[in-house]
């Protein structure tokens, strides 16, 4: 409590130094009681809470962009959806250099395509965006074709959900955008609106480090988040993954977006791939452990068909989910067999990690 106290008599007396009072005058603020935090959490969101709201304050902009409850709170979607950090289980904090963002950012070498070759459907009414003649479906896979709506999600009461045929599939999903005729009551923009569920990222106690959990019942089909990070080019890729210091476990907050890379024929820009890689800038998602026995699934989402190669990576529950249970997903999206063959090989075992997923079906084994 001690550094606390001391820090922000320095930032104090600081401040009351610019504006020309004596330090004495200053009212150092009491410590807060923000309980499931520790210590050195509690002394960076006492910062947070008296200090980072003051635009009057410049020398403090670099503390302040370093904040990741500044970060969390300038999402869109704070209000409705807010992101919480605990941790009463030990001493750690969020690594420092890692940055909460909203969107995916591109690195270098990495050229989104400019606004005017993108396109939208031209559906007056909102509600004809569910069936086939929707320009923005046009490259769906119907599943039920006895279904006069084509489009992946169904309505209950007011929310939209993944169907249930689509949540064992490995099918894109197209949705509307902002270049559209139809509005933001158009069902089919779910992931476009973004985060609608409370998250919290947790301490595990069972040393899997930080956890996701959902602070509200989620119904199976409904969609919790995207993954996003920096977008990089392959070389850069394979740069990063040679210079981690947590060498081939790197890929563990690398995806490839490579779902249409079979479609290259038709459109050669699809066979240059870029990667996700959200290990020092990403979302909440980024915390999120594998389970042999997940509730979470990933699924490519694409906006607009100029945006194929840049799809999206969302998360939908594929179970209904209690609030406050922990998120995963299948981090190999199913049976591996190289795991399988590597298991079965003492000497190799014992360099692989062993999965603490706890689930019936456990493979023993992350990677
Ligand atoms: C993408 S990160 C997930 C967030 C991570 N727990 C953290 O604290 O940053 C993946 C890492 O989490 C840990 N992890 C995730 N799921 C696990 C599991 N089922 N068993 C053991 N460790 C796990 C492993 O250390 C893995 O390399």
């Amino acid at each position: 409590m001690g550094k606390v106290t001391r820090q922000v008599q320095e930032a104090s007396s600081k401040s009351a130094a610019a504006k020309g009072s004596s330090s004495k005058s200053v009212t150092v603020p009491p410590p807060l009681a923000v309980p499931h935090i520790n210590i050195e959490m509690r002394e960076r969101f006492h910062r947070h809470f008296y200090f980072h709201g003051k635009d009057n304050q410049p020398e403090l902009e670099a503390e302040r962009k370093a904040c990741h409850w500044c970060q969390i709170i300038s999402f869109t979607t704070a209000k409705l959806a807010p992101i919480s950090i605990v941790n009463p289980v030990d001493d750690e904090c969020l690594p420092k250099d890692f940055v909460f963002i909203q969107h995916c950012v591109p690195g270098e070498g990495i050229y989104l395509p400019d606004a005017e070759f993108l396109s939208g459907c031209d559906c007056k009414k909102t509600s004809s965006c569910k069936y086939a003649k929707c320009h923005c479906l046009q490259d769906m896979t119907i599943l039920d074709k006895r279904r006069p709506e084509v489009y992946v999600y169904k309505s209950v009461n007011g929310g939209e959900y993944l169907r249930e045929e689509y949540l064992d599939t490995r099918e894109p999903i197209y949705e509307c955008n902002s270049k559209c005729s139809c509005d933001d009551g158009c069902p089919n923009r779910v992931v476009e609106k973004g985060r609608t569920v409370p998250l919290q990222v947790f301490r595990t106690s069972d040393n899997r480090g930080w956890g996701v959990r959902c602070l509200r019942d989620v119904k199976k089909g409904q969609f919790i988040d995207r993954y996003v990070g920096e977008l990089i080019t392959t070389e850069e890729t394979e740069m990063r993954r040679q210079q981690s210091v947590i060498s081939q476990k790197k890929d563990v907050y690398l995806f490839e977006l490579d779902k249409f890379k079979g479609d290259s024929d038709r459109d050669p820009s699809l066979a240059n791939t870029v990667f996700v890689d959200g290990e020092f800038k990403s979302g909440p998602s980024r915390f999120i452990n594998h389970s042999c026995d997940p509730n979470l699934r990933i699924f490519a989402r694409v906006s607009d068909h100029a945006l194929k190669r840049f799809h999206d990576l969302a998360f939908f529950a594929i179970k209904d989910i209690p609030a406050n249970t922990e998120l995963t997903f299948d981090y190999v999206d199913g049976e591996d067999e190289k795991l399988e063959e590597e298991k079965k090989d003492p000497g190799h075992r014992k360099e692989m990690t062993r999965c603490l997923c706890k689930a019936k079906n456990c493979r023993g084994y992350l990677w």
